[in-house]
């Protein structure tokens, strides 16, 4: 028999209103009922300490520091100041105290959570060591506090004895687990990580043998939607490097307004092929005195009324001039002896004062704003062009993301390989990346495929986020024995899965991880394996991120309202159907025709598809969408 086991543990309140009224603090003697109620013969936690602290960063910090630093307590829990709110900051708090980031706990409190209410995704929880002390953020509503505690609450002795140096056999004798049984340890998962293929029937140890599999899938189904807001939430820009102007400059969002150094034109210039004039000597013969041709004048070229120059477009107009006449609109006189050069021209018109001249800045002055902070440098929006024109040699821009791409699964071969054997597969996932990639104008990297060995897939995802800020993964992430893509991001990285179920169709299993790397946040998106579930995924919520870390205002892409041309049955989920969208200048609308057979795995479907129709899921009203309805269609490709 294994002795019994003590824990201690610190309850902090964040509240101004509890802080100014103590009686009026619910959450923390509800959490204090919570681990007083879990305590059982053998497993016993004391409440040693609680406080009552304002919204206050410093206050927060100092007794989560006092707890864990000098009290060494086992657990604190802080509760509040974890939402929205403009007030809440427990979590900037907490967060620079924890020594290890443990995504699991709040995981695992959230997934409660979201099971009960979609504002759940709202709560900002974070949960870590410090030291030898667990240290966890609840929300501040008691009700919220209780189920999120609750839902830890039985590996938090395991846990403990842990950060304290354990092996985890005490409690696990305690809690009446053998290893045999398939429970696993997170600490222990790494050593046992080796992929036989020899014993197909057998899955990875990650997931425990197939017997044991999940039957459902423990993540949430959420909508695209609230799919994308919890991207954008973890997508930010990269910082901003200085770059020459010149064509690498295409698809860089700028990072500063950007004003004109120089005047154009930097002198006066003539808009015509003709003559410098005094404009009030009017209509008669006058003497060719000089010459400017464009960068070729002297700056101190004087005329004098009574005098002419011949001029080109873009020449300097000499010091008296006022005018310039075209040479349509005059005669030669006389020439030189050798016949060479003109000595008087007739001016047949009269000129009025600044006729064909371009002043000084009259196209850009000084300090026009030429680019604004946001803008995308396009190629055919001139920028680069104008820039070179005002002296701008180089310029501030946001740090386009690097992505990484690799394809999953032990039947992907590449698409060169000789001869497939049987159950073998070309991998279509990765080279349709780096073609999307390429074109978007994102650097990528490939990390070529991996087979479904937990393994091979920890080693590889580990040097890709080493190299990448983005990493895009396929296959793998649904509900088969050898879909390991989840239990690797969340176990052997410790990544953050933000959801790992959508509702859609393609793209039900489509995944969202975050892990920090290198001191800054790397996205992981693992895509189904399904060829057009891959690529339509990719398009919704790859793209977008990648747009907006590289500065972009409007990082979703584009929609139009298109109209069927055939009747398209809805699915259960709601659909993005591929399409090709042209418009019709009869109609003065776009019109979208379906690409044909929809399954996941016919890639040819995308084939010619420029837009994703957003198609809803499928109701007992409503089974079809029948010609002639307007939807929504995401433009993805050219509109020809
Ligand atoms: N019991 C359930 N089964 C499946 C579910 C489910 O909810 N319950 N979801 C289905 C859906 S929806 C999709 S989508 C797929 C996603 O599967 P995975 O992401 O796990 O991908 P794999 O199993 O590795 O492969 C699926 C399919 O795609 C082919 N594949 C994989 N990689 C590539 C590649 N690089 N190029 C071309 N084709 C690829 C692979 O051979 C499989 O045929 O799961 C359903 N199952
Ligand atoms: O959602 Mo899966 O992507 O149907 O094929
Ligand atoms: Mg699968």
């Amino acid at each position: 028999m294994s002795e019994a086991q003590e824990y201690s543990v610190g309850i902090l309140t964040v509240s101004d209103t509890a802080s100014a009224d103590p009686t009026r603090d619910l959450s923390g003697p509800t959490l204090k009922t919570v681990f007083k109620q879990a305590s059982e013969e053998k497993i016993t936690f004391n409440v040693n300490k609680s406080a009552i602290v304002p919204d206050d960063f410093e206050q927060i910090q100092n007794i989560v520091k006092e707890w864990s630093d000098n009290e060494n307590l086992d657990i604190v829990v802080t509760t509040g100041g974890t939402g929205f709110g403009v007030k809440d900051i427990t979590p900037e708090a907490i967060e620079p105290l924890l020594q290890k980031i443990s995504p699991g706990i709040t995981y695992a409190m959230i997934t409660t959570s979201l099971q009960k209410t979609p504002f759940a995704a709202l709560s900002r929880l974070v949960s870590g060591v410090r030291g030898k002390t667990i240290i966890m953020t609840v929300p501040g509503s008691p009700r919220g506090a209780k189920e999120n505690l609750e839902a830890v609450m039985s590996v938090l002795p395991h846990a403990v004895d842990l950060v304290r140096g354990g092996t985890g056999e005490n409690v696990h004798a305690q809690l009446g687990v053998q290893k045999e049984s398939g429970h696993q340890c997170v600490h222990d998962t790494k050593h046992e990580h080796h992929h036989d293929t020899t014993r197909p029937f057998l899955s990875d140890p990650l997931s425990g043998p197939v017997t044991q599999r999940q039957r459902k899938s423990p993540y949430p189904m959420i909508t695209v939607d609230e799919a994308l807001n919890i991207i954008a939430n973890n997508t930010e820009i990269l910082g901003s490097i200085t770059v020459p102007v010149n064509e690498n400059l295409v698809g860089m969002v700028l990072a500063e307004d950007v004003y004109a150094k120089e005047p154009v034109p930097g002198y006066r210039a003539s808009i015509l092929d003709g003559y410098a004039v005094v404009a009030s000597d009017g209509p008669g013969i006058y003497p060719v005195v000089g010459v400017s041709i464009a960068n070729a004048h002297s700056e101190d070229m004087q005329l004098k009324p009574g005098q002419i120059a011949r001029i080109t477009t873009g020449g300097p107009i000499p010091n008296g001039a006022t005018a310039v006449v075209m040479v349509e609109d005059t005669s030669l006189v006389s020439a030189s002896a050798d016949g060479l050069q003109e000595e008087s021209v007739e001016i047949h018109v009269q000129a009025r004062d600044n006729e064909w001249i371009r002043e000084i800045g009259s196209d850009t002055s000084v300090g026009t704003v030429i680019v604004r902070k946001g803008q995308l440098v396009t190629a055919v929006g001139g920028e680069i062009g104008v820039l070179s024109s005002v002296g701008v040699r180089e310029v501030r821009v946001y740090k386009r993301p690097v992505i990484g791409i690799l394809s999953t699964g032990n039947e992907v071969v590449n698409y060169d390989e000789p001869e497939l054997k049987y159950g073998q597969i070309r991998d279509s996932n990765r080279p349709t990346f780096l073609a999307i990639g390429k074109v978007t104008g994102f650097e990528v990297k490939d990390f070529g495929i991996v087979s479904d060995s937990a393994q091979e897939l920890e080693n590889v995802l580990k040097l890709a986020l080493s190299q990448v800020d983005v990493l895009v993964t396929t296959g793998g992430v649904s509900m088969g024995e050898f879909d390991l893509l989840k239990p690797t991001l969340e176990r052997s990285l410790e990544a953050t899965i933000h959801f790992g179920r959508l509702k859609m169709k393609p793209g039900k299993p489509t995944t969202f991880a975050t892990i920090i790397s290198d001191e800054s946040k790397k996205l992981i998106f693992s895509l189904p394996g399904n060829p057009v579930s891959a690529t339509v995924t990719f398009y919704l919520f790859v793209l977008p991120a990648l747009r907006k870390i590289a500065g972009y205002v409007d990082w979703n892409l584009p929609i139009v309202q298109a109209e069927l041309s055939n009747n398209i049955s809805l699915d259960p989920r709601p659909e993005y159907h591929r399409a090709t969208i042209s418009y019709d200048y009869t109609k003065e609308k776009f019109l979208a025709i379906s690409t044909g057979n929809q399954i996941s795995s016919r890639l040819l479907s995308m084939c010619s598809c420029n837009a994703l129709l957003k198609l809803p899921g499928k109701t007992d009203q409503l089974k079809e969408l029948v010609k002639g309805t307007i939807v929504d269609a995401i433009l993805i490709g050219q509109l020809n």
